[in-house]
C-alpha cells in the first residue's frame, strides 16, 4: 500500500505521521508520534492508529541534544524497522518560512532549497531543522518526492494593512513585512471548525495556537485576516523561550548601551526569554503550572495577560468575535491557562463553563456565551499529508 510521511519540526518538538493511501486516494492515519521537550528532557512516543504504543524512548541527560541529533536517531530506528507492505511514495515537511515567493506547497528541488536556506536567519529555531531533515532524507533516498509546506502560506493573502510594517516603502518592497506563521495549524482548524459548525466557521473566529511557539490568527470565513506573528516567529505573544512583541527601543538599548552583539540579542530573544526567562525555571508550561514559585505564577500571568490583550486587538481587526478556538500543546491541554485567558475576556462575551473546560471538552463556552469557545486539537501532520498528496497527484 502506498503511504505518505509527514514531518513537523517545531521549536520544542518533532512530530511525525504515516498515512496510507487507499484505492480512492483517501489518506488514513496508520501511525504517528512525537519527540517532545527538546532542549529540556527529550522523549519519544509513537502510536499506531489504534492507540497501541509502538515506540517509546527517552534520552537521559539529553538536554543538549539538537533536533538534528534526535532526527538522526529517529531515521536510524526507521531504517532498522522497514514498513511491511507499505511503500512510502512521498514525504511532506513543515517549512516555517516561505518568504514572499512561496504561497503554496512545493516539490523540493535544489534551487528551492537554496532559496529556503536564505530564509534561515528569519526563523533560526525552525528553518535550519526543517531543511536539515529534507537534506538528510534526500541523501538516504534521492528519488523520493519531498514536498515543502509553508507555515506562512495560509496568511499570504491577508489584507495589505495586516501585512505592512510602518517603515519606509522600500523595506516592504524588499520583503520586510508581516508574514505570519502556524499556517498549517490554522488551515487545519479552519477546516475542522467547518466540519463541526459550518455557520461558526463562516463567521469571525480567532484561533489561539498556544504551544512552545504561540500565536493568534483572526479568520473570517476560514481565511486569515490578521495574525500576531509578523516578519519572524518572534513577534506577538510571549512564548516558551521567545519574548514576543517588544519595544524596538529595547533592541537599540541592548546593543548601544549594554554592548550586546546582534548574535547575543538573537539568543536572548529567541532562546532565553518568554516563560523561561520570566520564570527562571522552565519554558515548559507543565512545569510552571505545577510549580509553587511566585516567578512561575508571574510568568503564567504575563503569558495569559498578553494572550488576552492580543485577542482583543484581533477582535478589532475582525470587527467583532463569534468564536475563540484554543489549540496546540498549551491550548489543548491546559485548562488553567484557557480559564485565565477567558477570565480576562469576560467583557467581550467570552464566558466558559469551568467543568467543560477542566475536561478539555470540545465546546467549553457557556451555552449563552455570546462568543463560542472551543478546544480543537490541531493536526499539522494531516494538513502536510494532504498538501503532499495534492503535489503527488499533480493538482498543485
Ligand atoms: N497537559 C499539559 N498542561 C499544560 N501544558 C502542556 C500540557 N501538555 C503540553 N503542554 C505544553 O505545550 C507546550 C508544547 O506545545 P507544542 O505545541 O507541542 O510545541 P511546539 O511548539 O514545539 O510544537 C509546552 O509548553 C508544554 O508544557
Ligand atoms: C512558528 C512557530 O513558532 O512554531 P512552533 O510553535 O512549532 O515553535
Ligand atoms: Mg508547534
Amino acid at each position: 500500500m502506498k503511504a505518505i510521511v509527514s514531518l513537523n519540526s517545531g521549536s520544542s518538538s518533532i512530530k511525525f505521521s504515516l498515512f496510507t493511501l487507499d484505492a480512492e486516494g483517501t489518506l488514513h492515519l496508520s501511525a504517528g508520534g512525537k519527540i517532545e521537550r527538546i532542549g529540556i528532557a527529550p522523549s519519544l512516543r509513537a502510536r499506531s492508529s489504534d492507540g497501541k504504543t509502538i515506540l517509546e524512548r527517552d534520552w537521559p541527560g539529553g538536554a543538549a541534544l539538537s533536533h538534528a541529533d534526535l532526527l538522526r536517531d529517529l531515521f536510524a530506528w526507521a531504517t532498522d524497522h522497514p514498513l511491511e507492505g507499505q511503500e512510502v511514495v512521498a514525504i511532506g515537511h513543515r517549512v516555517v518560512h516561505g518568504g514572499t515567493e512561496y504561497a503554496a506547497p512545493r516539490r523540493v528541488d535544489a534551487p528551492l532549497l537554496d532559496k529556503l536556506e536564505a530564509l534561515c536567519p528569519l526563523a533560526p529555531l525552525h528553518q535550519p531543522h526543517n531543511l536539515a531533515a529534507i537534506r538528510a532524507i534526500a541523501a538516504l533516498a534521492p528519488d523520493l518526492l519531498q514536498v515543502a509546506c509553508f507555515d506562512t502560506a495560509f496568511h499570504h493573502d491577508k489584507p495589505a494593512v495586516a501585512s505592512r510594517l510602518a517603515l519606509p516603502r522600500a523595506f516592504h518592497d524588499q520583503g520586510i513585512r508581516r508574514y505570519g506563521f502556524h499556517g498549517l495549524s490554522y488551515e487545519y482548524i479552519a477546516r475542522r471548525l467547518g466540519e463541526i459548525d459550518p455557520a461558526l466557521a463562516a463567521g469571525r473566529v480567532i484561533a489561539a495556537h498556544l504551544g512552545n511557539g504561540a500565536s493568534l490568527c483572526a479568520m473570517r470565513a476560514g481565511k486569515s485576516v490578521d495574525t500576531t506573528m509578523g516578519f519572524t516567529a518572534l513577534d506577538g505573544l510571549m512564548m516558551g523561550t521567545r519574548c514576543g512583541s517588544i519595544d524596538p527601543g529595547v533592541v537599540l538599548h541592548l546593543q548601544t548601551q549594554l554592548g550586546m552583539s546582534a548574535t547575543e540579542v538573537e539568543t536572548l530573544f529567541y532562546r532565553e526569554s518568554g516563560l523561561l526567562g520570566v520564570s527562571g525555571i522552565s519554558s515548559d508550561m507543565r512545569t510552571l503550572t505545577a510549580s509553587a514559585a511566585p516567578q512561575a505564577a508571574e510568568a503564567i500571568d504575563l503569558f495569559t495577560w498578553r494572550a488576552a490583550r492580543e485577542v482583543a486587538a484581533l477582535t478589532a481587526s475582525l470587527g467583532g468575535l463569534d468564536a475563540l478556538v484554543f489549540t496546540a500543546g498549551i491550548g489543548e491541554n491546559s485548562a488553567e491557562v484557557r480559564s485565565r485567558i477567558c477570565a480576562r475576556l469576560d467583557w467581550l462575551g467570552v464566558t466558559i463553563d469551568e467543568i467543560a473546560n477542566a475536561g478539555d471538552a470540545l465546546r467549553i463556552g457557556m451555552p449563552d456565551s455570546p462568543v463560542a469557545v472551543h478546544v480543537i486539537p490541531t493536526d499539522e501532520e494531516r494538513m502536510i499529508a494532504l498538501h503532499t498528496l495534492h503535489v503527488l497527484e499533480g493538482t498543485l
